[in-house]
């Protein structure tokens, strides 16, 4: 069975641990939040102070008028080895034993400056103080700021209401246990340590109450139905109280000396005597100590329970953002590479289906490429018009004979060039949709998104690739569209010889024999002969563009876009590869904030197992 000192201690431990990495409750589910902590509360001058030095058994809060305390006063006391020197430790000046403790009050009003400024504002990041000591219990007390209804000289307006915010932050948590000081020389109903209790603990269960100057209460007057339960009811029992007097502090009677005549007081009390063993700031701090260590002990499966959730969640957000990098060169030319398959897994997903994008290529050969061939400006080139121009140019002085063999190559040749235009087209549609995929890859591709700088260098690689299998697909079709006129389909032309021609019988226009050749219809008939072989021409060309552009981009793209930055990358020195590797500074430090919690929470759980389950 774990003993009370290693319980205690052991949330003692994990608190520092959450401090150091900045986790002092507020947001999201807390570690912090989840331990069990004591939070002393009381007006001003209720005798918070004083309580807190007599459990201690020293003297070394601040004192002064107005609102001394501005910050939350961590406040761990580890009990030593009778005879041992008692020192305190902060947490933000480690290894600097105090054996002095009016330095450890200097300590703390210079650290509550530091945070705050000489602004006399208040701040809710605590301070956190450990006493190393024979004369105390294991036990963990929060002193918080007192509740006040004034602002004084130099304070901000606001400050009441801050106070009374930061304390209920504290005291509203489901883990914190209420040391509620009212002073007895008041009504105690009213007091605002129990009002605020009252509020957030209605029941009762996790609030202690603690009447404090007992001894200065008016004559004739007791504080029995506050003690003894009748006066307002708690579910643990109230204790009375007798710190050192004004008095006492300024003739410096020691704490020693004031737990003992407190002891006197109640022993030798007419009042308060069949009390004296459950009255007296002793009895409080065992009876603080004892109840932490239940309240621990019911906890350590939820707080076990929360430390493996955090632990889980840290590590899958780690690997969300990735582990970190190796450092030597095979390594990072490795996982350079590993980045680089992703990527072109990403984009091949995009191109054979899986991912969107792809698809928009066939739109290209199937929408964009017939529209633009259907386009061109064949009814003009032509037109009887055009057709007797260029005949007649081509013919030069002597007019043809029978057919006229120049005119026609002349006719096939223009008509054939205005293919280059939606052949060139083609290619740079598809080459468009190659680099937006591109670009929708180099995002899609998780694994990418910690290395802003080497997703950069991909891009840059892969779309310098995509303007070299651009031009070699330019050359292609443009070579494609040359070749349909350096070789005619000659029987295309024998056939249309054979085929009669099928004039309608026109009496009155019959033909002369010798003006047929220039006459309109003659033209007319050329024109339709051509029109006729440039459609055959733009058959082919829709079904051989494509294949030449797949052949050229599509197919390129997919077995060797990064080749020449492979290339380029492996013959790279171990700095540059490192270079290419950076990492958004931002994320770098996300890890390392994770990496620090995760090693706080694996602590954690490996001191609960080792003192939980001995
Ligand atoms: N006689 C007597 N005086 C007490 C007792 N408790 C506190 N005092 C005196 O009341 C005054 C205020 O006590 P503190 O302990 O400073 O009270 P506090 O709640 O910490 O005050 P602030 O930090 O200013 O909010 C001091 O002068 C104490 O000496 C007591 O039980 N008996």
């Amino acid at each position: 069975m774990a003993t009370m000192k290693s319980l205690i201690g052991l949330i003692n431990k994990i608190q520092r641990a959450c401090t150091v990495l900045g986790d002092h409750g507020g947001e999201g589910m807390s570690l912090w939040e989840a331990l069990p902590t004591v939070a002393v509360v009381g007006g001003q001058s209720s005798g918070k102070s004083s309580v807190l030095e007599s459990v201690v058994g020293r003297d070394f809060l601040p004192r002064g008028s107005g609102i001394v305390t501005r910050r939350p006063l961590v406040l761990q006391l580890h009990k030593t080895e009778e005879g041992t020197t008692e020192y305190a430790e902060f947490l933000h000046a480690p290894r600097k034993k105090f054996t002095d403790f009016a330095a450890v009050r200097k300590e703390i009003e210079d650290e509550t400056d530091r945070m705050t400024g000489k602004s006399k504002a208040i701040s809710n990041i605590p301070i956190q103080l450990s006493i190393y000591s024979p004369n105390v219990v294991n036990l963990t007390l929060i002193d918080l700021p007192g509740l006040t209804k004034v602002a004084v000289e130099g304070q901000p307006e606001s400050i009441v209401a801050d106070i009374e915010n930061m304390v209920r932050s504290y005291v509203e948590k489901p883990n914190c246990i209420i040391l509620a000081i009212s002073p007895a020389n008041q009504d105690i109903a009213t007091s605002d340590a129990i009002k605020l209790a009252k509020e957030v603990d209605p029941t009762g269960e996790r609030t202690f109450g603690v009447a404090t100057k007992l001894d200065i209460m008016d004559k004739g007057t007791d504080c029995l139905d506050v003690l003894e339960g009748r006066a307002y009811r708690l579910q643990h029992p109230w204790v009375g109280i007798v710190n050192r007097s004004q008095a006492d502090i300024n003739k410096r009677v020691d704490m020693i000396a004031a737990r003992r005549k407190e002891r006197e007081y109640f022993e030798t009390s007419p009042e308060y005597g069949h009390l004296a063993s459950r009255m007296g700031s002793e009895y409080l701090a065992k009876l603080l100590s004892q109840h932490l260590e239940t309240v621990i002990r019911q906890k350590i499966p939820s707080i076990v329970a929360l430390i493996n959730k955090s632990i889980d969640e840290i590590n899958a957000e780690l690997d969300r953002i990735g582990r970190p990098i190796a450092v030597d060169s095979g390594a990072q030319l490795y996982t350079i590479l590993e980045l680089c398959r992703a990527f072109d897994r990403v984009f091949k997903e995009h191109l054979d289906g899986g991912r969107p994008g792809g698809d928009r290529i066939y739109g290209v050969f199937d929408h964009q490429l017939p529209a633009a061939l259907k386009k061109l400006p064949f009814d003009r080139h032509l037109s009887t018009k055009n057709v007797q121009k260029v005949v007649s140019e081509a013919d030069g002085y002597q007019p043809h004979l029978i057919a006229p063999e120049q005119g026609y190559r002349r006719l096939i040749d223009g008509s054939i060039s205005y293919f280059k235009g939606p052949a060139e087209a083609t290619v740079d549609a598809v080459h468009f949709v190659l680099k937006e995929l591109v670009r929708k890859s180099i995002s899609e591709t998780e694994e990418l998104k910690r290395f802003p700088t080497l997703a950069s260098d991909i891009a840059a690689a892969a779309n310098e690739a995509l303007e070299r299998f651009r031009d070699e697909s330019r050359k292609t079709v443009l070579r494609l569209v040359d070749m349909e006129s350096s070789y005619l389909t000659v029987e295309f032309f024998r056939k249309l010889h054979l085929e009669p021609e099928k004039e309608k019988p026109n009496p009155k226009n019959a033909p002369q024999p010798n003006a047929d050749i220039y006459s309109d219809s003659h033209f007319r008939k050329i024109g339709s002969n051509v029109s006729a072989y440039i459609n055959m021409v733009c058959d082919t060309l829709r079904i051989s563009l494509p294949k030449a552009v797949v052949y050229c981009q599509v197919r390129e793209a997919k077995r060797s876009l990064l080749n020449f930055f492979y290339a380029q990358v492996g013959r790279k020195e171990k700095e540059k590869l490192g270079a290419m590797l950076d990492e958004d500074p931002q994320l770098m430090e996300r890890r390392g904030t994770l990496a620090k919690r995760l090693e706080l929470y694996k602590q954690a759980r490996d001191d609960i197992d080792a003192v939980a389950w001995k």
